[in-house]
């Protein structure tokens, strides 16, 4: 058996101003680094064998912060290529145990095109509740310039299949660090969620998803609290 922990990175500083982030690469807010810390003080004692995050600054802070107070060992990049791959190697027995960490930009968030920068309550007086509630949260109505859910699972999905799910395969505890929507893809695709189910589904910043890996099936544990699970998908 092994585990999945799905984790959104914690509140940036754009998710405080309220402003459309996508893959402008925003830093977390103080609120944000005690969320991951508080993350990391419930996965304290959690093995964690390898981590995946995106290539934005605020997944990989989160993933960082958890792992600042896990027991599991050093992350450690894996860079893919290039002399950042040839020198980083670690050669020889020190002795630490080392996590493999894979950044990738497979699970960036949801590129929100022209939206970017733009306040949500801004875009909603310019175009209407109704509009601004689709282009955030059905499948298939891309933003302007940007990508629908549908178009970013397109990039998840194969990732999560092709590097993710072998690891769990190999009884590996995996902890996956990325973003509202970029998660939304993926939960969708365990979950077996409909579109109009993935309508309501909104994950919320620096709670831990757990799941648990078996015999080719992935069962939801619920959302990690101090008190212990809560199982609904849907946190309001
Ligand atoms: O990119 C963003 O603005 C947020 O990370 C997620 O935004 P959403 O809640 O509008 O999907």
């Amino acid at each position: 058996m092994s585990n999945l922990i799905l984790i959104r990175h914690g509140e940036s500083l754009w998710n405080k101003l309220n402003l459309f982030t996508g893959w402008v690469d925003v830093p977390l807010s103080e609120k944000g680094v005690k969320e991951a810390l508080n993350a990391g003080e419930l996965l304290k004692y959690w093995r964690i064998d390898v981590i995946f995050t995106s290539e934005l600054v605020r997944a990989i802070q989160t993933a960082m912060l958890v792992m600042s107070k896990n027991y599991s060992g050093i992350p450690k990049i894996e860079h893919e290529n290039g002399m950042m791959k040839e020198w980083s190697l670690i050669y020889g027995e020190d002795g630490e145990r080392y996590v493999p960490t894979y950044k990738s930009w497979h699970l960036n968030e949801r590129y929100y095109g022209q939206l970017q920068g733009l306040n949500k309550d801004k875009a909603k007086k310019i175009y209407g509740e109704e509009q601004v509630l689709l282009w955030r949260r059905s499948y298939d109505v891309a933003p302007p310039g940007g990508e629908s859910l549908k178009d970013t699972a397109k990039r998840t999905i194969p990732y999560f299949r092709g590097k993710i799910m072998p690891e769990l395969e190999r009884d590996k505890n995996v902890l996956v660090s990325a973003h509202g929507n970029s998660l939304r893809s993926i939960v969708m695709h365990i979950e077996g969620l409909t579109k109009e189910e993935v309508l309501k589904l909104n994950i919320p910043t620096g709670v831990p998803l757990i799941y648990e890996y078996q015999a080719g099936k992935l069962k939801r544990m619920g959302y990690l609290y101090e008190w212990g699970y809560d199982k609904s998908l849907h946190i309001k």
